[in-house]
């Protein structure tokens, strides 16, 4: 195996607190670069710190499966649905589906650029409003992305402060802030046989969880059920009509794996890894610029001769705002929103890099400690969008050392559709409004680090100033 601590069976190797198994990660970086493995609770955990080890085990098809993980399950006991924690033939029709009718429904096409162009725009009217005061980011940040996804899946938008709106987005933020109480029974499953019951919600907020997920799924549910009840074959309005019209067509196939658990966990899964996600990045963004106001002055220069008189950004600009695209991949690499990437399992023993990898084992890409690897980045603590950019100005890609958006057949399904996203949004926010820390302050850049994401401290003040 992998070399690492051992620990005591069923708990295994178990630092109290969560900033002691941060250090004692870093340790383990460090001794036993490029993988070292770790017995955590009754699970068999594989770290990969190096680019290239990571590249193969996630181009890998026998680490192609999810582990049945609560941190990126969002219905309770239910593995074989929806996308990302789905396995096999499920998992291989829903994300085929998915990604085609992604493209039908106008990914890189004119459709939904202009309902991005339409939160861009309604969020910077509210920025503009919040001019001059020192407050938190808007909340609309968060809801205009909740449009965008509920858009493109149920064809609905809704008002920026309109209650379902913001209770979904709530609902995905409580989610997300309780990962760690949820991975307990990941981690330790055997707390549901000995833990008594009101212990169990204690520490594992079972019951927080179980009624969350019924909220969400209810939501989705009275979305699929108006789309059954208003569907017109000839006329496909969204992602949940398509879903349906191809659930009939195959309905006496044997192999169809189609049907509307699976379709509620694909909805789920879209809003789950799509909207916290989108959402943060666009809030690292608002943090950096504050922080670097020369990086923000260069940005706009470059982006008023681009665009000149507020003229809206549509994707063919991409290519003539190569510093946009340096600046954002810089936030991705520096922000590293998955301080472990999403992780991965294998059916079976694997021999890897000169060690056994045992089935069922959980890998982790260690995504934070890649972007940061000085082999591929001079001085990688440090924010630097130019590192992306070429002797002529021009944005490179990242060939090496990038892994934000994952690899392989698991690679993010919605990578075109956030980089789309979060260029607009950046692009008609810097039109528009400049951020500065508050007077007399500074920006907080150190993360809140809930396990498994680097977030920022979303509810700084920030100070909007209009420009025009
Ligand atoms: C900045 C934004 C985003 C980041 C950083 C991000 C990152 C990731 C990462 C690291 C993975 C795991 C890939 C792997 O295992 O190799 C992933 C998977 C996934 N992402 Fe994203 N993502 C973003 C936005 C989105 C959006 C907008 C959507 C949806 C509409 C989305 C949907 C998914 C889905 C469904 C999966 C699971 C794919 C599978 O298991 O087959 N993501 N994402």
């Amino acid at each position: 195996y992998p070399p690492g601590p051992w620990g005591i069976p069923l708990i295994g190797y178990f630092p109290f607190g969560l900033k002691a198994f941060h250090e004692r990660i870093k340790e383990l970086q460090a001794k036993h670069y490029p993988i070292f493995s770790w017995r955590f609770g009754s699970k068999f955990l594989v770290f990969i710190c190096d680019f290239k080890l990571a590249k193969e085990v996630l181009n890998n098809q026998a680490f192609a499966d999810r582990p049945s993980f609560s941190f990126i399950k969002v219905f309770d006991g239910e593995i074989n649905m929806g996308i990302t924690t789905s396995n096999g033939l499920t998992w291989h029709n829903i994300r085929r589906f998915t990604l085609r009718h992604m493209k039908d429904l106008g990914m890189g096409k004119s459709k939904i650029v202009s309902s991005i162009q339409r939160e861009a725009n309604e969020l910077v009217e509210v920025m503009k409003k919040q001019s001059g005061t020192v407050a938190p980011v808007p909340h609309e940040m968060s809801t205009a992305i909740v449009n965008i996804l509920w858009q493109m899946v149920a064809g609905k938008r809704h008002d920026l402060n309109d209650a379902e709106i913001i209770s979904l987005d709530k609902d995905m933020n409580e989610f997300q802030e309780n990962l760690g109480h949820l991975m307990v029974r990941d981690f330790f499953p055997w707390v549901d046989y000995v833990l008594p019951e009101s212990l169990l919600n204690y520490i594992s907020k079972r019951d927080m969880y179980r009624k969350l997920t019924k909220r969400i799924e209810m939501r989705f549910k009275k979305d699929i059920e108006e789309h059954i009840a208003t569907l017109d074959e000839n006329n496909p309005r969204d992602f949940i009509d398509e879903y349906l019209i191809e659930m009939e067509k195959q309905k006496d196939d044997p192999d169809s794996t189609m049907s509307e658990r699976d379709l509620l966990g694909a909805i789920a899964d879209m809003f789950a890894a799509g909207l916290a996600t989108t959402s943060i990045t666009l809030h690292w963004s608002v943090f950096y610029l504050a922080k670097y106001p020369d990086i923000q002055k260069d940005l706009q220069d470059q982006i008023d001769s681009v665009l000149p008189n507020g003229l809206s950004p549509t994707l063919e600009h991409r290519s003539r705002l190569p510093k946009v695209e340096a600046f954002f991949t810089e936030i991705l690499r520096h922000s590293s929103l998955g301080e472990f990437g999403l992780p991965r399992t294998t059916p079976k023993d694997i021999k890897f890099a000169g060690h056994v990898i045992p089935k069922g084992a959980i890998v982790f890409p260690c995504e934070k400690y890649i972007h940061y690897d000085k082999k591929v980045y001079n001085s990688p603590e440090i924010f630097n969008p130019k590192r992306f950019l070429d002797s002529e100005g021009k944005f490179v890609n990242p060939k090496e050392g990038f892994i934000a958006f994952g690899m392989g057949k698991r690679q993010c399904i919605g990578e075109s559709l956030a980089r789309m996203e979060i260029f607009i949004f950046l692009v008609t926010m810097l039109q528009h409004v400049s951020f500065h820390p508050p007077p007399n302050k500074d920006v907080i850049m150190d993360n809140i680090n809930i396990l498994v994401f680097n977030i920022p401290h979303l509810k700084q003040d920030i100070l909007i100033k209009s420009r025009f």
